[in-house]
């Protein structure tokens, strides 16, 4: 069924230029040793000859065939999550499932595959667009929410960061009420989805690069090492931090995502080219029997029957167009939504799920009240500065010769979609101010700046607020996250923002798209921990290292210094870091939860949400490694419930 056919190069698509393809010269293995030469294929694909399911439907033909005998599970939404459940269920065959993806299955589009163009996928045809509402708190601003509409979903056009969290910070949703959850829960989910590749001899002499072995998993479908390119300009900014008494980790992926640490990215290091949803968990998948796909097809509305706590989704409305022809697919065992943080609640409430009085304001009939769909939305944003560094000169990047190079060797800049060196500081580091940020924290009425006067949603905030002040205060959990973007360009991006927003249906239809608000610094005490870590940015850039490279100081400058000067600073700026989470919180039901530990929807007998949405309490980290681990081990858990 697969057929790969050679019709373009990429320099050809990208440039107009004919670039001869070589060999590779080299691979790594998950030993680290590198063996003989192999040749390598062209990944583009001709759209015609994608790899597609024996089952794989358009709409009409679905429609019109006696395709829908009816699925045991009918998955909505190929993105990380939904293509991982999608593969671990099919993986037995007496289990069928239908895939439904609102976007396309993409001819592995150079500019999904090249790490050194991963910037490039947003606000391409891939990418769904979204945009706020309004923000009232960011100086009316309306800001882009960019999500993946494709196989692959976000994974398609992440960074390529792969990541886990604290400890603490998954423990933390232990603590909410969620038991199974924590770290020890989760480990061996990261290692069951990952192949780890460790760092190459050349990384670990010249930039010292550890790894804990134990923390790794390596037969897992996500490969991931750290590139071998990385630039000079990194290490003014290590020396800077160790000026500070601030180290480098052993391996951030052990439970202490803190201080500095070298992290892989979600990258195929026997070619260099991205690993997503798509070739690490839908590739494998697609050929088997009991695997069918719907691609370019919207969900429009789950079609429920019964009442709580029994009710039972019996079929999936779907449409490749808002006023097309309706149709359905059948579901013998359970739906699983998998539409990721703002089409999940989006889905749900137009299904007649969600908070009662905004179904009634648009005359859904009310399947099941549920106040926490589309409450609880977390992010981290960033804002961004910029120091003059004279000493620290940038390594120059020509496109044309780099992408040459990759085309030809496999190396040089565009093997990495990143820098691999994070900063992920704690409070008690970042500020001596942790103990007031805190204590005014917890002197906050809960409710007092929610999108809603639910008593459970604002039950559910005020957990979060106790858990945070909690941990928020130990070393062992993160506060900001400080990226090295180019020598002197710095993010700043908040890891535990106290504000909330929301996503709310305006209308019936799943193809409009629904008010989305990030509701960024709503909450007040948001500006003063980004004031803060900016003050942190400056310490290390005062550091003897950064001075003897002549760094100052040109945005948002030395003269922006008081809280009210900072705040409107960052007001101006701040955007997304494109991790959306919590609209649809793992919680339980009297904190504002929508799904219980098992993924199942409040008062449904078969429906279950598994993506970013489930997440109660975001963590400080880039979460695609952790919804992949949520969505292994949901996997694991609809398997053992049939
Ligand atoms: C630009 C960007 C950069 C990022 N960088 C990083 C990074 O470097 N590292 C990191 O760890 N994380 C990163 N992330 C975050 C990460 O990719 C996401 O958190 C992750 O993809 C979320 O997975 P999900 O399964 O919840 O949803 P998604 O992966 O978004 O998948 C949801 C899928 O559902 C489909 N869908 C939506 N509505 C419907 C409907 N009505 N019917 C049918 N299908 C539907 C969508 O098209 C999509 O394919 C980034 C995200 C973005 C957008």
């Amino acid at each position: 069924m697969v057929q790969i056919s050679k019709r373009r190069s990429i320099a050809a698509l990208l440039f107009g230029v004919a670039i001869p393809v070589y060999s590779l010269p080299s691979i790594r293995t998950n030993t680290g040793i590198r063996p003989a030469i192999i040749a390598r294929e062209e990944f583009e694909e001709d759209a015609s000859t994608a790899i597609v399911p024996e089952g794989n439907f358009t709409a009409t033909t679905f429609a019109s065939s006696s395709a829908d005998k009816g699925y045991d599970y009918v998955i909505i939404g190929g993105g990380a999550a939904g293509c991982t459940i999608a593969n671990r269920l099919t993986e037995d065959p007496k289990i069928s499932v239908l895939l439904i993806e609102a976007g396309p299955l993409d001819p592995y589009d150079p500019i999904i595959q090249i790490p050194g163009l991963a910037d490039q996928v947003v606000g391409t045809q891939y990418d769904w667009k979204y945009k706020t509402v309004p923000q009232t708190s960011v100086n009316n601003r309306i800001l882009d929410v960019p999500m993946g509409k494709l196989i692959g979903g976000g994974t398609a056009l992440n960074r390529q960061v792969w990541q886990r969290a604290s400890r603490s910070d998954y423990d933390a949703w232990v603590d909410l009420g969620n038991p199974g959850w924590g770290w020890d829960d989760l480990l061996p989910y990261f290692k069951k989805g990952e192949t780890f590749y460790p760092p190459s001899p050349s990384l670990v002499n010249d930039w010292g690069i550890s790894y804990d072995p134990a923390v790794h998993g390596y037969t897992g479908p996500m490969k991931n090492t750290v590139p071998d390119y990385q630039k000079a300009e990194t290490t003014p900014w290590i020396t800077a931090f160790s000026q500070l008494n601030i180290g480098i980790q052993t391996d951030q992926a052990s439970g202490l995502n803190t201080n500095l640490f070298w992290t892989p990215a979600a990258i195929d290091p026997s070619n260099w080219t991205r690993q997503y949803a798509r070739n690490a968990y839908y590739d494998p998948a697609v050929n088997r029997p009991n695997f069918h796909v719907l691609l370019n097809t919207t969900v429009t509305k789950l079609i429920t029957t019964g009442t709580g706590p029994g009710i039972k989704v019996t079929r999936v409305e779907f449409a490749t167009s808002k006023d097309g022809k309706r149709s359905y697919a059948s579901i013998n065992k359970e739906a699983i939504l998998t539409a990721g943080t703002i089409a999940t609640p989006q889905i749900l409430q137009a299904s007649g799920v969600g908070p009662q009085a905004l179904l009634n304001s648009l005359d859904i009939p009310v399947v099941a009240n549920l106040p926490g769909v589309g409450q609880n939305y977390q992010d981290h944003n960033n804002i961004l500065s910029i120091f003059v560094t004279p000493g620290i000169p940038a390594t120059p990047l020509d496109p044309v010769a780099a992408l040459a190079e990759y085309n030809a060797y496999r190396t040089g800049p565009f093997t990495t979609p990143s820098g691999n060196l994070l900063g992920f500081i704690p409070l008690v580091t970042m500020t001596t101010n942790t103990t007031s940020i805190l204590t005014k924290l917890g002197q906050q009425s809960a409710g007092q700046y929610l999108d809603t006067t639910d008593p459970t949603v604002v039950a559910g905030y005020s957990a979060q607020k106790n858990v945070l002040q909690t941990r928020l205060a130990q070393s062992d959990i993160a506060m900001t996250e400080l990226i090295w973007a180019a020598p002197g360009i710095i993010v700043e991006a908040n890891q535990h923002p106290f504000s909330r927003g929301s996503v709310k249906i305006n209308s019936k239809s799943t193809f409009d798209y629904p008010n989305i608000d990030l509701r960024y610094g709503s909450n007040p005490l948001d500006w003063e921990v980004i004031a803060d870590s900016h003050r942190f940015v400056r310490r290390v850039m005062q550091t003897p290292e950064m001075a003897s490279k002549g760094a100052f100081e040109v945005v948002p400058g030395p003269d922006v210094s008081t809280n009210d000067q900072l705040t409107e600073y960052a007001k101006s700026g701040v955007s997304t870091l494109f991790h959306s989470s919590g609209t649809a919180s793992m919680l339980p039901l009297d904190k504002g939860g929508v799904v219980d530990t098992n993924m199942k929807v409040y008062g449904f007998r078969n429906l279950r949400v598994c993506d970013a949405s489930t997440i109660p309490l975001i963590p400080a980290a880039h979460i695609q490694a952790t919804v992949y681990a949520m969505a292994e081990k949901a996997a694991d858990i609809i398997k053992a419930a049939q």
